[in-house]
C-alpha cells in the first residue's frame, strides 16, 4: 500500500509575507441545469471558505442555469461565468452514456486565459483541507487523481472484465496476451491545470472527431492529456467507492477532498437506500457536507476585514513535490520543474 504522502506543514517565512496581489489562480467548477446541483456549488464555495482559501471559486455556468440560482452563487462570493455548450458530433453521442454528455462543456474553461492557474472540482466535491499549495506545483503538467475501475460504471470494460485496477495492479495483474496495461487514468472531477487558449481550440477542434465513450470529457481528457497527466495522492479527490473497493489506500484522516460521485451519496439527494450508502463513513461524509451547507457563520461576508485576510496554508511547496516521489507502481510528480 503506497505510504501516505502528506506534506510537510512548514510556517517558512514566505508565509508571513504574502505578496501583495496573489497570482492570477482560481477554483473552478461547473453548472448545468436548473435543478439541485447549486446545492453542490453552493456547500463548495462555502468548504473552501472554511479552509481559509486565497483564491476565488469560479462558476461555469450553461445558459439552462436560472438567474435565481446565479444570484445565490454571487451572494456566496462565486464569480458566475456564463459557458456555451460544448456537444461532440451529433451522430456519435449514443456511445456515451447520455447523463454524461453535458460534461463535455467542462472543456471551456481552457478559455478562462485570466487565470495563469486553476483547479477544476465537480460540483459534487467538498474541500475539508486548504489545497492552495496545489497551484504551485510546476507547470507544465496536468495533475488529477486516479479513479478506480471496480464499480458497475466500468462493466463494459476490459479492465472491469479481467478484474484489473490500476488501484491494486499486483492483485490481478494485467493479462499479457492483452498487450499494454491501460495508462494511468485519472478522476475527472478534480484537476490543475493551465487555461491556455491554443490548448482550448485544439480541445474543441479533437472533440468533433473524437468518438465520445462512455465516461465522455473525462475518457476524452485522459486521452488528450495523457503525456503530461501526473498522479496526485488520493488525499485530493476521494472517489468515495476507493472507501469499499480500495480501503487499504484510504486513510480518511489524511483526505483533503472527497468527491460525491458514487451513486446515491450527493449529500443534498442522500437518503441512504442505495448500495453501502448506510455505511458508517458514508454517513459521517453526508453529515459533514451538511454541517458546512447549513453554516451560517460560513456565509459570504462582502466586506472581510485585514484581519480576517485568508492564512497562506503554510505548506512548502519544494517539500510537497519532493515528497510526491515514486512510490509503487506510480511516479508521483517529481523535482520541481526546471523552470
Ligand atoms: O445536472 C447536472 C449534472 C452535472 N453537473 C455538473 O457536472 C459535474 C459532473 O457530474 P457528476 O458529478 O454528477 O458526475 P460524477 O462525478 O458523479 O460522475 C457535477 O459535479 C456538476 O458540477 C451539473 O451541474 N448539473
Ligand atoms: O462525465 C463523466 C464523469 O466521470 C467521472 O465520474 C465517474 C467516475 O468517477 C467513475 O469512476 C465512477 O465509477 C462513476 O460513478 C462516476 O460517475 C467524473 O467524476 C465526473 O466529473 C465526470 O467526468
Ligand atoms: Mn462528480
Amino acid at each position: 500500500m503506497a505510504p501516505e504522502l502528506v506534506p510537510t506543514v512548514v510556517k517558512s517565512s514566505a508565509a508571513f509575507t504574502k505578496p501583495a496581489t496573489l497570482p492570477r489562480r482560481a477554483y473552478v467548477t461547473f453548472l448545468a441545469g436548473n435543478g439541485d446541483y447549486v446545492k453542490g456549488v453552493v456547500g463548495l464555495a462555502k468548504g473552501l471558505r472554511k479552509v481559509k482559501t486565497a483564491y476565488p471559486l469560479v462558476v461555469a455556468v450553461l445558459p439552462d442555469v436560472p438567474e435565481e440560482h446565479r444570484k445565490i452563487l454571487e451572494s456566496q462570493g462565486c464569480i458566475v461565468r456564463e459557458i456555451e455548450p460544448v456537444y461532440p458530433p451529433e451522430n456519435q453521442t449514443q456511445f456515451a452514456m447520455a447523463y454524461y454528455v453535458i460534461n463535455y462543456s467542462k472543456l471551456r474553461i481552457w478559455e478562462f486565459v485570466e487565470y495563469s492557474k486553476m483547479i477544476y472540482l465537480d460540483g459534487d466535491i467538498e474541500v475539508y483541507e486548504n489545497i492552495d499549495h496545489l497551484f504551485d506545483l510546476p507547470d507544465g503538467n496536468f495533475y488529477a487523481v486516479m479513479d478506480c475501475f471496480c464499480e458497475k460504471t466500468w462493466s463494459h470494460t476490459p479492465q472491469y472484465k479481467v478484474g484489473y485496477c490500476q488501484q491494486c495492479p499486483e492483485k490481478v495483474r494485467w493479462p499479457t496476451e492483452l498487450g499494454q496495461p491501460p495508462s494511468l487514468y485519472f478522476n475527472a472531477g478534480m484537476f490543475v491545470f493551465e487555461p491556455n487558449i491554443a490548448t482550448y481550440h485544439d480541445l474543441l477542434k479533437t472533440v468533433q472527431v473524437t468518438t465520445p465513450t462512455s465516461f465522455a470529457e473525462q475518457d476524452f481528457l485522459n486521452m488528450y492529456f495523457k503525456d503530461i497527466y501526473k498522479p496526485i495522492p488520493l488525499n485530493y479527490n476521494l472517489v468515495l467507492a476507493m472507501l469499499w473497493r480500495h480501503p487499504e489506500n484510504v486513510k480518511l484522516d489524511q483526505v483533503k477532498v472527497v468527491h460525491y460521485c458514487a451513486a446515491g451519496s450527493k449529500p443534498w439527494r442522500y437518503t441512504g437506500k442505495e448500495e453501502n450508502m448506510q455505511r458508517e463513513d458514508i454517513k459521517m461524509l453526508v453529515k459533514k457536507w451538511w454541517d458546512i451547507y447549513n453554516d451560517a457563520s460560513l456565509d459570504y461576508k462582502p466586506l472581510m476585514n485585514a484581519s480576517e485576510a485568508p492564512a497562506a496554508d503554510g505548506v512548502d511547496i519544494e517539500q510537497f513535490v519532493q515528497a510526491l516521489s515514486e512510490v509503487g507502481h506510480v511516479q508521483y510528480v517529481t523535482a520541481p520543474s526546471a523552470a
